[in-house]
């Protein structure tokens, strides 16, 4: 066996907010693309949504409130150490790769930086790919408006884009990611499957990406939800939030109980999804909506729900 072979395979897989990154791996998983796999899911938010889908396929760890690229890097790591632990152990069950699912708010290029400047990791863990996911539908405006899309884009050893099913022309965007990362290959696949992409015509030109400077990141802002709640005015009054705030609201997720179930709600930007019944049981965190954002007063958003609800 060779030493790569010995080692832990890590695939990190990034993408900026609401880019497609669950969609994805739940469909990767089922298929058993990543083998018998374990999944670390990073939310930036305190509140994980994300891992109620990952669980029915298999191991789930959760690193919740903090960004593994910088705030909660020690916590990866130690996660990381752990399984690396529990692997090496006699008996222990078989395991073949651990897929880490970035926050939106990640750079990959730092999480690998981290792991492999680890002296334990190193030795025990192959860093084999980095996904990057890029919102087919959005992806144009998040990279014109936060750097970060550009690094992540830049960090991937591989793009896939998502969305191609609701997006009417990839092109541009297609010539911007070859232009960002040109040894990078690039697929597209809508909710997971993949999706063939023609030859990019000759001639189209990438985005003209202004240097920004710095950007303050989005801020996850948790509003929670009155109980009880009548869903006809708490849908006009999201409808008339993501309006009022335009872009400045980048993703919308949160998980409501209503009569009919524990439902999921989100959005990216102002494309909002029609809710979907999460598997019970309930968390603790349910009926809590996050938004992320850039200047959002928090307190006025609260407010205006509780006027309205
Ligand atoms: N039309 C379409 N919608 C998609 C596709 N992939 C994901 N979505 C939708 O995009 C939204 C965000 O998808 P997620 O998979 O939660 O995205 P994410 O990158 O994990 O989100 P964060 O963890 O919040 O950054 C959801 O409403 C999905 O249903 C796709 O290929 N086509």
């Amino acid at each position: 066996m060779t030493e790569a072979e010995g080692r832990l395979r890590l695939t990190i897989l990034g993408g900026y907010l609401g880019a497609g990154k669950t969609t994805w791996l739940r469909h990767a998983l089922y298929e058993g693309r990543f083998g018998k796999a374990h999944v670390i899911v990073n939310e930036a938010a305190e509140i994980p949504v994300d891992d109620a889908f990952l669980r029915s396929s298999g191991e789930v760890t959760v690193l919740a409130g903090g960004c593994v690229c910088c705030t909660a890097r020690a916590d990866l790591i130690a996660a990381l150490r752990g399984l690396c632990d529990a692997r090496s152990r006699a008996g222990a069950v078989r395991l073949d790769t651990v897929v880490l699912e970035t926050s939106g708010l990640a750079d990959p290029a730092p999480i690998a930086e981290a792991i492999r400047a680890d002296p334990v990791l190193t030795r025990h863990i192959l860093l084999d790919e980095i996904i990057v996911l890029v919102d087919g539908l959005h992806g144009a405006a998040q990279l014109a408006s936060d750097p970060l899309g550009r690094h992540q884009i830049e960090a991937a050893d591989r793009l896939i884009l998502t969305k191609p099913d609701a997006a009417p022309d990839l092109n541009r965007l297609r010539a911007t990611l070859a232009r960002l990362n040109p040894g990078a290959e690039v697929t597209a696949a809508a909710h997971g499957v993949d999706w063939p992409l023609p030859p990019l015509p000759a001639g189209v030109l990438p985005m003209d990406l202004v240097e920004t400077g710095d950007v303050a990141p989005p801020v996850p802002v948790p509003v929670a939800l009155p109980e009880g709640m009548d869903w006809s005015p708490f849908s006009v009054w999201l409808s008339a939030l993501l309006h009022v705030h335009g872009d400045r609201i980048v993703r919308v997720k949160g998980v409501v109980r209503t009569p009919a179930g524990r439902l999921l709600l989100q959005g990216v930007r102002r494309t909002v999804q029609s809710p979907e019944i999460l598997p019970d049981p309930g968390a603790p965190t349910d009926d809590t909506l996050v938004l992320i954002g850039r200047d959002i007063d928090a307190d006025r958003v609260r407010r205006s729900l509780q006027k309205l609800v």
